[in-house]
């Protein structure tokens, strides 16, 4: 995250630190809890990575220093990547993770609630983008899990600053035209979180954008909405 600041602890109940066990741990990707069994990410996190048995989904967690070998994690049972999915500049970005055990709710893990398809076009004003990724483009995973506000975009304005690339309806863009606060690399697969009349909807998912945080270069979100009939034929 670019720009941002420390979030509390049990702000963001819903996010989670998604690590690749290999020869070292380490962080590689965010997600959002979206039931006692179901993690919502990004399908571009499992591009190098399609093996579940290495994953592991940590939940409750505010510091990256919070989480060693002592520190309990849910195993992922299944990784199910949307089927027309090819890159993360070209949509669909996005993916289920199965826990091999259902997840108990504590105050520090908590489901955040799916838009429906009808508020897909819905204006929030109040959205936070979180993450352990980068500060800047060429940076490193943070400790402390950053929080910051971002406007959400029309789809024309965005279009309009991605002029190369093709914005479309499952898409949502979001950010400042003078740059300086924006998701980035190790936040994918995050929540951008709206608040509507004090309930948390799960609006986007951290996806891409060209470097981070750059004048009229906004980030760009899956767009959950769109994608609400696909989670429910996969998690029910
Ligand atoms: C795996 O996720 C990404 O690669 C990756 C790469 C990005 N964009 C880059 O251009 C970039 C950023 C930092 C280092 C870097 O090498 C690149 C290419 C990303 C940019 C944003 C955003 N601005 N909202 C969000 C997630 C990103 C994830």
């Amino acid at each position: 995250i670019i720009g941002g600041t420390d979030s509390s602890p049990g702000e963001w109940p819903w996010q989670v630190s998604l690590h690749v066990k290999l020869s070292r741990r380490r962080h590689l990707c965010g997600g959002s809890i979206i039931s006692n069994q179901w993690i919502l990410t990004a399908a571009h996190c499992f591009m190098s990575v399609q093996n579940p048995n290495i994953w592991r989904v940590y939940a409750g967690v505010l510091k990256q220093s919070e989480i060693n070998e002592d520190t309990p994690f849910f195993r992922v049972e299944e990784i199910i990547i949307h089927p027309q999915y090819n890159s993360a500049q070209t949509g669909y970005d996005i993916a289920l993770l199965k826990l091999d055990k259902a997840m108990n709710f504590t105050d520090l893990q908590l489901p955040i609630c799916l838009p429906s398809k009808e508020e897909a076009s819905m204006l929030y004003t109040d959205c936070w983008v979180i993450g352990w990724g980068y500060r800047k483009e060429r940076g490193r995973v943070e400790d402390i899990l950053q929080k910051v506000t971002v406007p959400l975009m029309s789809k024309e304005e965005c279009q309009a600053r991605y002029r190369k690339r093709r914005i479309d309806d499952k898409e949502i863009c979001a950010g400042y035209d003078e740059g300086g606060k924006d998701a980035c690399k190790g936040d994918s697969g995050g929540p951008l979180s709206c608040r509507h009349e004090e309930v948390w909807y799960l609006v986007g998912i951290t996806s891409w954008g060209e470097g981070c945080a750059r004048p009229r270069q906004p980030g760009v979100y899956t767009n959950v909405a769109e994608f609400s009939d696909w989670i429910l034929e996969k998690t029910t």
